[in-house]
């Protein structure tokens, strides 16, 4: 894929070149929709550039029915319009896109559909940004020529494919989805379905499968947090988030893991080890998700799900596990998560680093050098998208408000565009 889109990033001389009146916002997800809110609510203009045919791709296309957001409402809306009041602690999916659909239309949000971003520099002769995109409908290439980036293209915006021995033969008589492709347990009724990867992903799709009659095992090869979503109906995250206002992080660590002990017990009987790094420190340090438990933890307990150790190789109809154990099984779920593709289009960026995460980490990693912003790379979530998002656009207004007044004071518009916003 990367190679694909270095060549694009020849000139081409059927490319149309645009110059962009304000900003240009990457990815059209609650991040980019929320800058784009932000930007409207101070009158700078912006284009807003989407690969797929509609908003929140993330959320429409790639999850799984049963899906709710895990951390209560309060956490999750983007700023400057609420959730509805008649949303319930834990909105649903549906629940959460019809939010996004109407922040889109409240904000009078816009998107280029279809477009994709395949190639980012940065201009050193005129000290700007060059967007080079791929229309995916005629396959039309367009060049945007802008002052401000927003980087709003996610930490799942590419999914995590694992080389394991025998896996692409095992997928030439079985099915071999990755957990963005998985909607219901409903297909796989009766079936034996190992599921590869124990974080919320995995967790959950398990919990799905049991509910619709079918066998699922799922692969725990590392440690890992798993918390109760709520303890004495009170969120789990909400109590850490209150407790880290007074205590250090460590000290909330313990606190949480001494719930979760009394609440879901000694896990480790089970196949499911703890991390020596608490759950919080470990999010913070190196983005790792704890598992936040909504039932599945019981179906492992009461032998529903079985839990199995890391993978060796696959077989016709078979896995071997590194200790030596084989089973059959009918289908494969990744739920091995997923990464930033930023290194596929922004090459040679003092601003982002090999993983595609903004270098710098929360809560300094919003801004770079000349214009360049990154929104949603904070490993914190919507809440960590809504706090990148009303910091850039203030920053991009501050100057945009002293540029628009120099531009009047001298009555020369050398603002006037030649795409329209
Ligand atoms: C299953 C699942 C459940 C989650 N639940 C929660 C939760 O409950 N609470 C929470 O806080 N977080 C949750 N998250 C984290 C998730 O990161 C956020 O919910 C949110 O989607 C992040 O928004 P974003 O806009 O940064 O990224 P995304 O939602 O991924 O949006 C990025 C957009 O950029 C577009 N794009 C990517 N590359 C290009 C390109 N080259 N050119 C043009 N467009 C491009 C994509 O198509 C996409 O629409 C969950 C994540 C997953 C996978
Ligand atoms: N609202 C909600 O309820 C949900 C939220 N989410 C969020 O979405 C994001 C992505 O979650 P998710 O999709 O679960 O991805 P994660 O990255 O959180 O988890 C991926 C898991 O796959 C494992 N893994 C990767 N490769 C292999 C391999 N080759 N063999 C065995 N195991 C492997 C990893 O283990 P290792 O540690 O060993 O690398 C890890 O446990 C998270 O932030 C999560 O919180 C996801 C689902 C539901
Ligand atoms: O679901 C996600 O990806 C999140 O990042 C939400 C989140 C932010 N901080 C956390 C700490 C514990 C569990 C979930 C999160």
């Amino acid at each position: 894929m990367a190679d694909v889109f270095r060549q694009y990033c020849h000139n081409s001389p059927t490319r149309r070149c645009m110059w962009v009146n304000g900003a240009l916002i990457i990815g059209a997800g609650p991040s980019g929709l929320a800058v784009g809110a932000c930007l409207k609510d101070r009158g700078v203009p912006f284009i807003l550039l989407e690969r797929s045919d509609c908003i929140a791709s993330l959320w429409q296309n790639k999850t799984y029915d049963r899906l709710k957001l895990h951390l209560p409402k309060q956490f999750c809306q983007l700023p400057k319009l609420p959730f509805p009041d008649h949303f319930p602690e834990y909105p649903s999916k549906k629940q959460f896109i019809d939010y996004l659909e109407s922040y889109a239309q409240h904000f009078d949000l816009k998107p280029r559909f279809n477009e994709t971003v395949h190639c980012v520099s940065y201009d050193k002769t005129c000290n700007l940004w060059r967007v080079k995109t791929v229309v995916m409908k005629n396959g039309a290439e367009l060049e945007y020529i802008c002052q401000w980036l927003v980087v709003a293209t996610g930490e799942n915006s590419e999914s995590v494919i694992p080389e394991i021995e025998g896996l692409e033969e095992f997928g030439l008589s079985r099915s071999v989805r990755h957990s963005c492709e998985y909607k219901s347990g409903e297909e796989f009724s009766g079936k034996k379905v190992l599921v590869v990867g124990c974080g919320n992903s995995g967790m959950e799709i398990c919990l799905d499968l049991c509910l619709h009659n079918a066998f699922p095992t799922i692969v725990v090869r590392n440690s890992v947090h798993v918390l109760p979503r709520e303890v004495m109906g009170k969120s789990t995250f909400e109590i850490a988030v209150m407790l880290l206002k007074w205590m250090p992080v460590w000290v909330v660590d313990k606190v949480l893991l001494v719930v979760a002990w009394l609440v879901l017990g000694n896990i480790s009987k089970y196949g499911i080890r703890r991390p020596l790094v608490g759950p919080m420190e470990l999010k913070n340090r190196e983005g790792k998700t704890p598992v936040l438990d909504t039932g599945a933890l019981e179906k492992i307990k009461n032998g529903d799900i079985k839990v199995v150790p890391g993978i060796k190789r696959f077989f016709a109809g078979k896995v071997e596990l590194v200790n030596g154990q084989s089973i059959d099984i009918d289908s494969v779920i990744l739920a091995t998560g997923y990464r930033s593709n930023v290194p596929s289009w922004f090459q040679e960026s003092e601003f982002f680093a090999k993983n595609g995460y903004p270098k710098k980490p929360f809560p300094n990693g919003w801004k770079g050098e000349a214009g360049l912003y990154a929104v949603g790379f904070t490993r914190r979530g919507l809440s960590g998208a809504t706090v990148d998002a009303v910091r850039i656009a203030e920053d991009i207004a501050k100057v945009w408000r002293e540029e628009t007044k120099q531009a009047k004071q001298f009555s020369a518009c050398h603002r006037r565009c030649i795409s329209q916003v």
